[in-house]
């Protein structure tokens, strides 16, 4: 991935790496000519919550924060402690401010209505990424989304405001805990990446206006699970094989996607017996990275459509995930396609 320090952006502002996340925002803002500046604010505390979550994960090992909770989230999963630390962290972050009037969480069973009418923004949010990798060390993140609600401020929040298809996010990032941390976000004017320096405290403009390769020779599947996938998905990862691709799988989405993001590759879970709806959950994971992935020049689909175009029916709901470089996306969905056409014959 070619960075040119002093790109300009699509507003044709240049911003040298080395930028902190604060000035950064700031001087984005003028992106929206009518700006308040509460989305700004929103993710400088989305920023200072990643921040605290990252020094957490980083002592996790020392602090006894590791390990299981003992209870379980609404996707009958076993909640971690630094699921809970950090889901509460973020929590916090996201209601002190009072640009925010709802927020829907993986380890939340219903919306968190703030009681804030006055709120403008809701926030879908998956506080930590990659349950499985948490206790052994391995890249974990957050990934979250945000929609400016539909009904009038003042009001009630209402359905509409929560069951908002992709498409209508003014802004979507995540943060990967990894050997390094880091936060990458799109508001809509291009993708972003910082690098948190832990020793300042600060996050500074390390990747400027991220453009995925449009192909790589990278694939990300749980082969696991072959048994269960549908016969496009066999023949396009057979054809990976055919084409001597390398299998990466982390088993943390952020971690995957990010990798494909800037080294050129494609990251699939598609529908499982087990999860027959995909395992990935849409208002929370799928969405927020098809925005990013989509603003970086990448694709993402659930193997029929564009996952921004999904209108949501439920809170939690499922959907199966195929994202990453715009050619390989393409490639999978014909495989998809042509099974699909010869299962009719
Ligand atoms: O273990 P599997 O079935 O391959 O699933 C791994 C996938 O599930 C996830 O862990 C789901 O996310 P959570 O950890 O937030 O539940 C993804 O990060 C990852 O890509």
């Amino acid at each position: 991935m070619k960075i040119n320090p002093y790109q300009p952006d699509q507003s044709g502002m240049a911003y040298s790496v080395g930028t902190t996340l604060d000035r950064f925002i700031k001087l984005k803002q003028s992106d929206f000519p009518f700006a308040s500046g509460e989305l700004s604010q929103l993710l400088r505390d989305i920023a200072l919550a990643a921040k605290i979550v990252n020094r957490e994960t980083n002592r996790a090992g020392l602090a006894n924060i590791g390990g299981a909770f003992g209870q379980t989230n609404v996707q009958g999963e076993e909640q971690q402690k630094l699921d809970v630390i950090a889901n509460i962290r973020f929590m916090r972050a996201l209601s002190k401010g009072g640009e925010v009037c709802a927020i829907v969480s993986e380890e939340e069973d219903a919306v968190v209505d703030l009681q804030n009418n006055s709120g403008k923004y809701v926030v879908a949010i998956d506080p930590l990424d990659g349950s499985s990798n948490i206790d052994v060390n391995i890249s974990i993140g957050t990934i979250f989304s945000i929609y400016r609600r539909k009904t009038p401020i003042g009001s009630p929040i209402q359905q509409e405001d929560i069951m908002q298809p992709g498409s209508e996010q003014v802004a979507a990032g995540y943060v990967l805990y990894g050997s390094s941390t880091m936060l990458v976000y799109t508001t809509g004017f291009g993708v972003n990446g910082f690098t948190y320096e832990t020793s300042l405290g600060e996050f500074f403009l390390s990747h400027p206006q991220i453009q995925a390769p449009t192909s790589g020779t990278i694939y990300s599947i749980n082969e696991g699970l072959e048994k269960d996938w549908q016969d496009g998905i066999k023949s396009y990862v057979d054809q990976c094989k055919e084409n001597r691709f390398a299998a990466r799988y982390i088993g943390s989405l952020v971690a995957d996607f990010h990798r494909n993001l800037l080294k050129g590759g494609i990251y699939l879970y598609p529908a499982t017996k087990k999860n027959p709806t995909g395992k990935l959950r849409l208002l929370y994971e799928a969405n927020a990275l098809a925005f990013i992935a989509e603003q970086a020049g990448a694709k993402a689909s659930d193997g029929k459509r564009r996952i921004l175009d999904i209108v949501p029916e439920s809170l939690h709901q499922r959907t199966p995930l195929l994202i990453g470089s715009a050619e390989l996306v393409d490639e999978a969905m014909h495989h998809i396609q042509l099974a699909k056409e010869q299962a009719t014959i």
